[in-house]
């Protein structure tokens, strides 16, 4: 996003779910990027999944440490060509407890929670890598194929989303439209960690060339899986 009239603030839409805007700096955006356009070739590819009615996602997804398919988690990627998937590597794992620190432990702020697990606990084993591109979008949906109830962590890199943040019982109202610029962190844990999330659209030419992105939306979401 290039031009900001009024800064924009940190927000809870609900109890454990935390918005950080311009959490990470260009340089740091522009080197996940980089990771990604690694990462959606191979081992497994980037690809589309399919749902259990048959229906194509219009997002691109690629999976680290467990492949995820509509609605499980394996170790082979089993609808993308059978390969193990990469792991999640270290860097990931700390820019997660970062981002725990960052959304929940800063003492006076918009979401502090030190009720939420130690950062130092949170070790994520899985990512999935989304790619968005123009037209791209997510229905509302609960991340509930994890049997951890840690947080999730969710970066944005490249186009703006609408990201709309629900609530635990319903995938309709009430929810909160929050737009997620390039470099933002939302966090969702504690009594939020359930709720329906979806991204309703992406608004294309709006990304920070910067962030080494010229089209589209990445989101990474950062996961406990508590599987072995
Ligand atoms: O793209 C986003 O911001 C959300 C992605 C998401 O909800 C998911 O991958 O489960
Ligand atoms: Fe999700």
């Amino acid at each position: 996003m290039t031009g900001q009239l009024f800064p924009r603030e940190r927000s809870t839409p609900s109890a454990g779910a935390v918005h950080v805007p311009g959490w990470l700096e260009p340089s740091r955006q522009r080197e996940i990027v980089e990771a990604c356009r690694a990462w959606a070739v191979g081992p497994v590819p980037m690809r589309s999944a399919v749902l259990p009615g048959g229906h194509r996602m219009s997002v691109q997804t690629v999976c680290l440490g467990w492949h995820w398919q509509p609605y499980k988690y394996t170790r082979t990627a089993d609808d993308a060509g059978g390969g193990r998937v990469a792991e999640v590597p270290g860097w990931l794992v700390e820019l997660g407890r970062d981002a725990l620190r960052a959304a929940y432990f800063s003492d006076g702020e918009a979401g502090y929670a030190p009720d939420i697990m130690a950062p130092e606990d949170y070790t994520p084993d899985t990512a999935l890598i989304n790619f968005y591109a123009h037209g791209a979008h997510m229905g509302m949906h609960q991340d509930k194929d994890e049997r951890s109830s840690a947080p999730v962590v969710s970066i944005s890199i490249g186009d703006t989303c609408i990201f709309r943040f629900g609530n635990t019982q319903t995938r309709t109202k009430p929810y909160t439209d929050v737009e997620l610029v390039s470099g933002d962190l939302f966090v969702f844990g504690g009594p939020s960690r359930f709720a329906y999330h979806g991204v309703p659209k992406t608004l294309p030419g709006t990304a920070d060339p910067e962030a080494g992105l010229d089209s589209g939306r990445i989101n990474i979401t950062l996961r406990m899986t508590g599987l072995e």
